[in-house]
């Protein structure tokens, strides 16, 4: 059960927000007759959070706040005036909201629902399949951010380095780096298409295009990175596909219904493609480059055992961190050598 906790949680509780309502598609919409009797937001509210605590829909009073809040252009319920949470609603409000709480009766994740979420400050686009970024990835970036930090230091000139994320999903990581990194440059790779368009078109909304490249790449596919103009990199960073396969089928609807499961599954041991960005660190990455990744608690033991058993790719487990759960979820990898 404790993967549930984990991948459920972080669906709903990111410390960032999401935006207001931008084109929602219409197109799955059937008009439904207003809620009889219920006209307020904070009555809508309570009114679904009752129905989706009945039909055991997790953050059943976080999903109907977002919902109803979306509808009116708040980020969040707390956010509104305390005058519209108690105003009537248009019936086109009223039948809106309820064909979004149906999509969540369906176990929809909220952010797909609402078609965006925040991640880092950045108000992000988001489509399913494409992965939902979850917070933890957000202490994943700040790392990175204190390593350029410590790095730009100990040369004395601000940082501008060249970042290579494998598997951008919808662009969270790089394009908060970017945004953060003024000087940097990143190489976004992506094996799936949707993921690509995605970044791509998450990168023109925060007008961050003109420093990331966006390639459609497969990390396991033999010789696809010959093809790159680019040198070796100062940083690689991934959230890669990292779940136990036999851990697939304990995922909470929201995540095994509507996430593509390629982003998810790692294999036996969920080292599948861990394993093959280390393997590629010795041509991608600079003499004392550094790679961060985002792992399950049992892969700093695993992968250390495995960087010990290649000592040719002269890579070192040099820090383990923990989220905010207080489990080891993140790793800091070097390169020492030739
Ligand atoms: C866990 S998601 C992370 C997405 C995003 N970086 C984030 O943190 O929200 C993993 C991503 O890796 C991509 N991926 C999976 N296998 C890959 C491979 N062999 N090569 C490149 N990308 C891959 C998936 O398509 C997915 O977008």
């Amino acid at each position: 059960m404790e993967l549930w906790g984990r991948m459920l949680w972080p669906l709903l509780s990111g410390p960032g927000r999401r935006g207001g309502i931008r084109g929602w598609a219409f197109s799955s919409w059937q008009p439904h007759p207003p809620l009889a009797g219920l006209s307020s937001a904070t009555e809508l509210v309570n009114h679904w959070t009752r129905v989706f605590e009945k039909k055991g829909v997790p953050e059943a009073r976080e999903s109907s706040e977002y919902i109803v809040a979306h509808v009116l252009g708040a980020k969040t319920f707390q956010s509104l005036r305390p005058a519209l949470r108690t105003q009537h609603l248009t019936s086109q409000q009223l039948q809106y909201i309820q064909e979004l709480s149906s999509r969540r009766l369906q176990r929809m994740p909220v952010q797909y629902i609402l078609g965006e979420w925040d991640f880092q400050g950045l108000s992000l686009k988001m489509v399913p399949p494409v992965f939902i970024p979850r917070p933890e990835t957000e202490e994943l970036v700040e790392w990175v951010l204190e390593e350029v930090a410590q790095r730009s230091h100990a040369v004395g000139s601000p940082g501008s380095p060249l970042i290579l994320e494998v598997g951008c999903g919808s662009g969270a990581i790089s394009l908060s780096l970017l945004s953060q990194l003024p000087q940097s440059r990143v190489i976004a790779v992506d094996k799936g298409e949707a993921a690509i368009s995605l970044t791509r078109e998450n990168a023109q909304r925060l007008w961050l295009q003109d420093r990331i490249w966006i390639i459609h790449l497969d990390v396991t596919s033999e010789g696809s990175w010959t093809h790159l103009p680019w040198g070796p990199v100062d940083l690689v960073v991934s959230n890669p596909p990292y779940v136990f396969h036999q851990d697939m089928e304990q995922l909470a609807p929201e995540i095994h219904s509507y996430e593509d499961p390629v982003a998810l599954d790692g294999g036996e041991e969920g080292m599948d493609v861990i394993t093959h960005i280390l393997a590629l660190a010795p041509r991608l990455l600079k003499d004392c480059g550094s790679i961060f990744l985002e792992v399950d608690p049992r892969h700093p033991e695993l992968v250390s055992s495995w960087l010990q058993s290649q000592p040719e790719l002269y890579l070192n487990l040099v820090a383990v961190r923990k989220d905010f759960c207080g489990r080891p979820r993140f790793l800091h990898i070097r390169r020492s050598g030739p």
